[in-house]
C-alpha cells in the first residue's frame, strides 16, 4: 500500500473559509501539498487524474478570492474537480470516488453545497453559470458566477450559444478558459490550432512577459495599458473572438502562476459585465509521467506513483470497443468508402489504430456530437459510408440531428453505439440506458444488439452493407469471450435466433442479456431466443412463441420504458394475441455510480434476480412489472 505523504498545511483546511484565512504567501506551499494529496489518493483509488493536476492553482485561487459556496463555481465536465472536492470538505472521502456508495465522479448538487451544478457531460458550465448570474441579478444577491471550461469543452457548440447569450445580456459573470491544448486526446479544431500556434510563438512570449508587467500594474494603468496593448494582443492572442461575443478578454496568463492568477482575478472582480480569462495550464502538471502522457493519465486505474502506469503483461480479452476498432480497420481495407467519425472519444471508442492506418478517413470532430451526426449525413449524401463511433449517452446530444438529418433523409449512416447499458464508475450521467427507447421509434432505422463479440462484428458488417440508417449498440467492457469470425457475414435483417428449445416459458433476450437468459432457462427448461434485432423486430418469431408458450418474458439492458420489451408488447397487441407477457430491464430510476457489476446488481440484471422475477411471473404474480423493478436492488 503506497504511503500518503505529509501535508501539514492542507491538513488545516476543511472548507474554503479555512483557506481564505491563510496568508497569500502560503498558497504555493498549499498547491504543492494539494498536488501531492491528489497523486496519493488517485494512484490508490483510480479515477480521473491528469486534468485535476492541471487545475490545482486555479482551484486554490478561485476558492481563495470568491466567497464560495455563496459565489458560484461551475466546473465543466467536472473530471478536473477532485482538488475542488478536497478543498471543500471531502478529502477523507476522496479514496471512495466513483465507487459504490462513495463520492460521485463529478460535482453533484446533492453531494455538497460547493457543487453548484451537476455535470459530467461537457460544455454546460457557461450556460449554467449564466443562469445563476441571471438569478443573482434578479435577486440582487450580489452573488458572483464563474464557469471553468476547458479548451476541449469549448469545441462544443453549446458553449458558444452560452457566450452569445451572456454577451447579449452583458451578464456579470466570469468564464475561465482552462487551456491545456488537450481534450482526452490532443484537442482538435481551428480555434485550438490557432491557440496552439499563437501561444507557442516567440512574439507571444515577449507579449506575455510585457502583459504580466502590465497586469501587475492594475488597476490605475489597467484600462490604458490594456487598450494600448489590445491591438498588439489582438494580432497575437485570440481574445478578439471572445470580445466579439461581448466579453472582456484577459490573458492568456500562466494558470500555474499563483501570484499572477490572484492579481488578475482580484482585478477582474472589480470589473462589471462578462469577463473571459484565458489561462494556459499543463494537463498532468507536477507528475512527470502524466505531463508526458496526459492521454494515458486522463482516467487511471490504481498505479504505483513510483513506477507510473505499467502496461499489463496479461493478454487482455478484447472489449467490444476493440471488436469495433478491429472491424473498422478491416472494413476500411475492403471498402474505401468507409470513413470513421468520433466526437472526441478516439481512445474510448478504440479508433487509435484506424487513425494511424487511415488518417485521411478518420475525423475527430471535437466534443461536437450534433455536428458528428450531421457531417456524417453530408458524407453519406455524396457516396461515403460513414460510421459514427459514439457513446450511447453522448448520442443523446445528437438526437435531433439523427432524426432530421439522417432518418428523414434515409441516409446510410452507421452508428457504433458504445457504452450502451450501464457504465459503472461514471454514474448516471454516462449510463447508456435509453438508446433502444429513443432509436427504435425512428422510421427506417435498423437497430441491432449483439449477444457476444462475434455478433458485434457481424452486425457492424450488416449495418455497413445496408443502404439506410443502422446502429449497433454494445456495452462497456468485454463480452463472454467467444471466438470472432474474421470472415464478415451479413445477418438476415429482422431475424431472431432460437438458442434453446424449452416449454412453458419463452425468454426473449436482447443483446448481452442472452447469457443471463440462458442460465435461468436451464433451471426451468424455458425456451430462449436471441432476438438480435430490436428493429425491425422478428414478428413471426414472437407470434410463434406466443402460440406455443404460456408466458413470454423479455430481458434487455435498457430501461423497460419504451425498450425492446415494449416492441414485443406492441406486436402482440397489434395482432390481438393474448398471452402472459412480462418485461425486464433497467428500472425507472437513476442508477448511481459503482462498478458495472454493482450497477447491474442494483438494477436486478443478475441471474439470481432475473430467476426470481421469472419464477414470480410463472407463479402468476401481479404484472406490476415496472413498479417492482423500480424498487429493485
Ligand atoms: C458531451 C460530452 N462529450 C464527451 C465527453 C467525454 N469527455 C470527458 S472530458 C473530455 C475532454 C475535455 O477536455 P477539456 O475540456 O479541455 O478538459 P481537460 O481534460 O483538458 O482539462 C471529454 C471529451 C463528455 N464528458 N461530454
Ligand atoms: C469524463 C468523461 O466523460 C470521460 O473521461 C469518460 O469518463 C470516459 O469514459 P470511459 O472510461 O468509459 O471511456
Ligand atoms: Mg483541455
Amino acid at each position: 500500500m503506497a504511503e500518503n505523504h505529509a501535508t501539514p498545511l492542507l491538513d488545516t483546511i476543511q472548507i474554503p473559509a479555512d483557506l481564505r484565512r491563510l496568508p497569500e504567501s502560503q498558497l504555493e506551499t498549499l498547491a504543492e501539498e494539494l498536488r501531492t494529496a491528489l497523486l496519493d489518493s488517485v494512484s490508490q483509488s483510480g479515477g480521473h487524474f491528469a486534468a485535476g493536476l492541471g487545475t490545482i492553482e486555479l482551484t486554490i485561487a478561485l476558492h481563495y478570492l470568491y466567497n464560495t459556496p455563496e459565489d458560484r463555481l461551475v466546473w465543466d465536465v467536472g473530471h478536473q474537480a477532485y482538488p475542488h472536492k478536497i478543498l471543500t470538505g471531502r478529502r477523507a472521502q476522496l479514496p471512495s470516488i466513483r465507487q459504490w456508495g462513495g463520492l460521485a465522479p463529478f460535482p453533484k448538487r446533492e453531494e455538497s453545497d460547493y457543487d453548484t451544478f451537476g455535470v459530467g457531460h461537457s460544455s454546460t458550465s457557461i450556460s449554467a453559470a449564466l443562469g445563476m448570474a441571471i438569478a443573482a441579478r434578479q435577486s440582487n444577491s450580489g452573488r458572483k458566477s464563474v464557469a471553468i471550461i476547458g479548451d476541449g469543452g469549448l469545441t462544443a457548440g453549446m458553449a458558444f450559444e452560452a457566450l452569445n447569450h451572456a454577451g447579449d445580456l452583458n451578464a456579470d459573470m466570469l468564464v475561465v478558459l482552462n487551456d491545456n491544448n488537450m481534450s482526452i486526446s490532443p484537442n482538435v479544431g481551428a480555434l485550438s490550432n490557432r491557440f496552439a500556434q499563437i501561444l507557442s510563438g516567440q512574439i507571444y512570449a515577449s507579449v506575455k512577459e510585457q502583459g504580466k508587467r502590465v497586469l501587475s500594474m492594475m488597476p490605475p494603468m489597467w484600462e490604458l495599458a490594456r487598450r494600448a496593448e489590445e491591438h498588439v494582443k489582438g494580432l497575437i492572442v485570440p481574445g478578439t473572438l471572445f470580445e466579439e461575443f461581448g466579453f472582456n478578454y484577459i490573458g492568456p496568463i500562466d494558470g500555474h502562476d499563483l501570484p499572477t492568477l490572484l492579481s488578475t482575478l482580484r482585478n477582474i472582480q472589480q470589473l462589471e459585465g462578462p469577463q473571459f480569462l484565458h489561462i494556459i495550464t499543463q494537463k498532468g502538471k507536477g507528475y512527470a509521467p502524466a505531463e508526458d502522457d496526459p492521454v494515458k493519465y486522463h482516467g487511471v486505474t490504481p498505479f504505483d506513483p513510483q513506477l507510473g502506469i505499467v502496461p499489463s503483461k496479461k493478454a487482455k480479452q478484447p472489449s467490444y470497443s476493440n471488436i469495433f476498432g478491429d472491424w473498422a480497420c478491416d472494413m476500411a481495407a475492403e471498402d474505401d468508402r468507409l470513413v470513421a467519425i468520433t466526437p472526441a472519444m478516439c481512445e474510448g471508442s478504440d479508433l487509435k489504430r484506424f487513425q494511424q492506418e487511415y488518417p485521411d478517413r478518420y475525423f475527430d470532430v471535437g466534443i461536437a456530437e450534433q455536428h458528428s451526426v450531421t457531417v456524417a449525413a453530408g458524407m453519406a449524401c455524396d457516396g461515403l459510408k460513414p460510421v459514427v463511433a459514439i457513446y450511447s449517452t453522448f448520442l443523446q446530444r445528437g438526437y435531433d440531428q439523427l432524426i432530421h438529418d439522417v432518418v428523414v433523409q434515409k441516409l446510410p449512416v452507421l452508428f457504433a453505439i458504445d457504452r450502451a447499458g450501464v457504465v459503472g464508475a461514471d454514474g448516471p450521467t454516462h449510463n447508456g440506458s435509453y438508446d433502444i427507447s429513443f432509436m427504435r421509434c425512428l422510421p427506417g432505422v435498423v437497430l441491432m444488439a449483439p449477444a457476444d463479440e462475434n455478433e458485434c462484428r457481424q452486425m457492424l458488417y450488416t449495418g455497413h452493407c445496408l443502404d439506410q440508417p443502422a446502429a449497433v449498440r454494445y456495452p462497456r467492457g468485454s463480452g463472454p469471450g467467444v471466438a470472432v469470425d474474421k470472415q464478415m457475414t451479413a445477418l438476415p435483417v429482422g431475424k431472431a435466433q432460437l438458442r434453446r428449445q424449452g416449454q412453458g416459458t419463452a425468454i426473449l433476450a436482447f443483446g448481452v442479456m442472452l447469457d443471463i437468459a440462458l442460465q435461468v432457462a436451464e433451471t426451468i427448461d424455458a425456451t430462449v431466443v436471441n432476438m438480435r434485432f430490436i428493429k425491425p423486430i422478428d414478428e413471426d418469431m414472437i407470434l410463434q412463441l406466443a402460440a406455443s408458450h404460456g408466458q413470454l418474458i423479455t430481458i434487455e439492458e435498457n430501461v423497460v420504458h419504451g425498450g425492446a420489451g415494449s416492441a414485443v408488447n406492441e406486436v402482440l397487441a397489434a395482432h390481438n394475441v393474448h398471452v402472459r407477457i412480462a418485461n425486464y430491464g433497467l428500472p425507472d430510476r437513476l442508477l448511481e455510480h459503482g462498478s458495472r457489476e454493482d450497477m447491474l446488481y442494483d438494477a436486478g440484471l443478475t441471474v439470481e434476480a432475473f430467476s426470481t422475477f421469472v419464477a414470480s411471473v410463472c407463479d402468476g404474480a401481479e404484472p406490476a412489472i415496472i413498479k417492482n423493478q423500480a424498487g429493485q436492488g
